[in-house]
């Protein structure tokens, strides 16, 4: 991505030194399935935090909570300080979420499908179009405006959907497992593309996936297996807990079915 203008880099958002998300002791079951249980994890601002877990773990269930699909019972979630609960209009306007599955409309054009989620945002047309050409300039994609999303490659479904996903100035992305079914390429293209807006913008980032070649050194990871955190810290701190082997052998130690849980 280019350089941030100053638009794009004081987005909406509240107080300097907030976590972009605080999770607080997070249940979940689905009837007398435990999704997720007693979780807690922050993402601080201007942080790419790994969230890493195997199928299954309860990655989606916890995204779910935090955008509101489901209603968390059980402890609290903060987003930029508001409470998903209390405050969801005002938590929802400071996110943005790129889920597992892909949404945009096939049949719109990239430019269309940006100006719905827009007018969802109360952004008007004209704000809305000059924010979306500009977001595409950046990722590199603005000749394909005009486009049909049904014509882009999978990686720049992606990368429209990330685009998306910032049209109403989030201060924290989520992304599920954005990478799953891309090319090597294309996987290189979405995790560098999200990376700049940590280093440019400083927004906070809570990447679910189970790709350990996605982590990197100045990482924060949370590690989340059967519903529980086993683990979180540094990238760093994760390989020192295998002895220095590398990430995965530190993650497939945590995973094991002996592996304690711990913070
Ligand atoms: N709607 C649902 N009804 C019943 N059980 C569910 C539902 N959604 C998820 N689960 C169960 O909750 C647990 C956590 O699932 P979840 O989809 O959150 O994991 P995940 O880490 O996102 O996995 P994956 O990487 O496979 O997407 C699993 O045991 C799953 O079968």
């Amino acid at each position: 991505m280019t350089e941030p203008t100053s638009s794009t880099r004081h987005a909406s958002g509240p107080a300097d030194g907030m976590p972009a998300l605080d999770i607080r002791a997070v249940s979940h079951a689905f009837g007398t399935r435990k999704a997720l249980d007693d979780v807690s994890l922050t993402v601080p601002a201007g942080s790419f935090t790994a969230l890493l877990g195997p199928n299954g773990a309860g990655k989606t269930t916890l995204f779910s909570l935090v955008t509101r699909l489901y209603d968390n019972r059980s402890g609290a979630i903060h987003v930029l300080g508001a409470d998903v609960r209390r405050r969801p209009a005002e938590a929802l306007s400071r996110l943005g979420v790129v889920f597992q599955a892909r949404t945009l409309d096939l049949e719109l054009s990239v430019l269309d499908n940006l100006l719905y989620h827009a007018t969802l945002h109360g952004i008007g047309f004209g704000a809305g179009r000059r924010r979306a050409m500009e977001l595409l300039a950046q990722d590199g994609l603005a000749e394909r405006a005009r486009d049909k999303v049904r014509n882009l490659s999978g990686g720049q479904m992606r990368r429209v959907e990330i685009v998306r996903a910032l049209m109403h100035r989030p201060r924290l992305l989520l992304l599920d497992e954005p990478t799953v079914g891309l090319d090597i390429a294309s996987r290189a293209a979405v995790v560098a593309l999200v990376r700049a807006l940590v280093a440019d913008e400083g927004i906070g980032v809570l990447w679910a996936t189970h790709i350990i070649e996605e982590i990197g050194p100045g990482d924060r990871v949370v590690v989340l297996h059967r519903g529980q955190i086993r683990a979180s810290g540094s990238y760093e701190e994760m390989r020192a807990r295998a002895g220095g082997e590398d990430l995965s052998t530190a993650f497939l130690q945590l995973v094991s079915d002996t592996g304690e849980a711990a913070a």
